[in-house]
């Protein structure tokens, strides 16, 4: 060190020596003799501060959404535990209404046609997914697929879920409601009627009815009981907002377990699906019929290579490659993935809103009984299904009235002009929401209100453009008839085996969002 004043100390620190610092360097100088490390630190944290309210404002435009943002985080508390009432103001706020929490921005659209505008513009937006679900679908799983690429996966999955291809399954739905409605009165029996909440029930059942309808019987009743159980582990996980690693003991480390052990059942099942399929077995669930496409498929290709003629009527109408049995495993899982929450919300929605509604059962439960001759053992068809337009009203308004997914969020993946005078940035989040289409007093008169006659003399079916329960676009739900045909069935074979009151509580008139839509009570 130099020796400045004949002791060996910093220049700066000399009481002698920094007046004429402070002198010869001015404004600049004064500043830096003053720094210590909390100035600087603080001096940092308000240009992160400056830059955070910069950005929101940037990126908000001309958007409705608050004039300042909570510094960094945002209302990200909020979000945490997500109020149906908040969204509502948000939807109330404009046609297009922004947040930004943390890093993200985001826009949440709110009209119909705002909605449908996102849903059907592909060049610009795909899906949005959490980080964790990478982890616990895959990352190569069908549904992280874009474009062309998503379009020819998808293809080869539409053939199973047409009308004809869920007569094969339907059977599988009557087994599971049988024997559910029989436990659902033992239980009840055994707790004297008294009322109980019977939401996890529900959950259950649709669990039962989805794995048997995708895998049939290759997983054996305590796997199922398991799935049930664990599921809510994997709901958890995927919630919006997460911690973005997974540490042990977090939600995303139990939901990736759970995860786990769904895929490698699902996996054992496919090689158990292709051994019988194989050897000709019938196809019996939606594994069996998309394996026997497969096997199918291979054949015809065979004959191709070998140069042996096909009757153009032999030709798979999708020529399929052949999966691996994690691959399929994967996509079956997508399916439980996509189905659980919100068949899960729709069930509890039907059973209370019919508790609460003893006509609208006794209508539902008298054209069950009539289509079937009064002989409630009459197997479900799908032409039994179709000679039910109230059990469906009921449904479709179900549907309409509590859509179980209210907002579905998209990615923007390059600047999306929305409208003339507003351009999303690329990176952000853009949300279209279902809940203001089902509630739109123009399509849906008395729109808070549940009419299913509006499905019958009224012209609700005539709101397809509404219509947006299931999306719209390249990835509209690719199980809504599936669906709605199984809580048709669901509800019209429960009214004729039992009968059920909701004892309300202070709860139930809310809305309680959990990934979907619940009432709480
Ligand atoms: C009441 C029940 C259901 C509701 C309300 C519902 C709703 C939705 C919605 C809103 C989407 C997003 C559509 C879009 O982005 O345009 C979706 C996608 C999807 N749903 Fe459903 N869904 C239901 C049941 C099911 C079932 C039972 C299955 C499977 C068996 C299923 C499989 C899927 C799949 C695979 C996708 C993604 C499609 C793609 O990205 O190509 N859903 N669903």
């Amino acid at each position: 060190m130099v020796n400045l004043t004949g002791s060996f100390i910093s220049p700066s620190a000399d009481a002698t020596v920094s007046p004429q610092l402070i002198a010869s360097a001015g404004f600049l100088a004064s500043v830096l003799d003053g720094l210590t490390i909390w100035k600087l630190l603080g001096t940092l944290f308000l240009a992160a501060v400056a830059y955070d309210q910069f950005k929101y404002h940037y990126y908000k435009g001309s958007i409705i959404g608050p004039a300042y943002k909570i510094p960094f985080m945002g209302p990200f508390l909020q979000s945490v535990n997500p109020k149906f009432t908040e969204y509502k103001a948000k939807w109330d706020s404009g046609d297009l209404s922004c947040v930004s929490v943390f890093h993200k921005f985001v826009v949440i659209a709110s009209t119909r046609d705002m909605s449908r505008k996102i849903f059907n513009s592909p060049a610009y937006v795909k899906p949005c997914v959490v980080d964790a679900a990478h982890k616990l679908l895959g990352k190569t799983n069908w549904v992280f697929l874009d474009g062309k690429a998503h379009v020819d996966y998808r293809k080869g999955l539409n053939g199973l879920f047409t009308r004809q291809a869920l007569t094969m399954y339907l059977p599988r739905v009557e087994e599971v409601l049988n024997d559910t409605f029989k436990r659902f009165l033992e239980k009840s029996a055994a707790l004297k009627h008294e009322p109980t909440p019977w939401m996890p029930d529900f959950r259950e059942l649709m669990t039962a009815l989805s794995c048997r309808t995708f895998v049939g019987y290759y997983m054996s009743d305590e796997i199922v009981q398991k799935v049930a159980d664990d599921y809510y582990l994997i709901t958890a996980a995927l919630e919006l907002v997460n911690f973005p690693i997974i540490l042990p003991y977090t939600k995303t480390w139990y939901g990736k377990k759970a995860a786990d052990m769904v895929m490698a059942e699902f996996a054992k099942c496919s090689a158990k699906s292709r051994a019988r399929m194989a050897a000709g077995g019938e196809i019996s669930c939606i594994m069996d019929a998309w394996v026997k496409a497969q096997q199918d498929s291979a054949k015809y290709r065979e004959k191709v290579a070998n140069g042996i003629e096909v009757d153009s009527s032999e030709k798979p109408a999708q020529v399929l490659r052949d999966f691996s049995d994690y691959e399929i495993a994967q996509t079956i899982f997508t399916f439980l993935f996509a189905s659980q929450d919100a068949t899960s919300a729709a069930s509890t929605w039907l059973f209370q809103l019919m508790a609460d509604r003893p006509e609208v059962l006794d209508k539902v439960r008298e054209e069950n009984l009539r289509v079937r001759n009064g002989d409630r053992t009459v197997p479900i068809t799908i032409e039994l299904l179709d000679e039910m337009p109230y059990t469906r009203a009921v449904v479709k308004e179900t549907l309409r009235y509590r859509p179980p997914v209210i907002m579905v969020p998209y990615l923007v993946k390059k600047d999306f002009p929305i409208t003339d005078k507003i351009t999303v940035s690329k990176g952000s989040m853009i949300i279209p929401s279902v809940w203001p289409a089902t509630h739109d007093e123009e399509a849906y008169p008395n729109a808070d209100s549940f009419e299913p006659e509006r499905w019958i003399t009224g012209d609700a079916e005539a709101q397809s453009k509404n219509w947006l329960v299931f999306g719209t676009g390249p990835h509209y739900c690719l199980g809504q008839t599936y669906a709605q045909l199984s809580l048709m069935a669901m509800i019209g074979k429960a009214s004729m085996e039992m009968d059920w009151e909701h004892t309300p509580t202070p709860l139930s008139e809310d809305i309680k969002v959990f990934a979907t839509i619940f009432p709480p009570g």
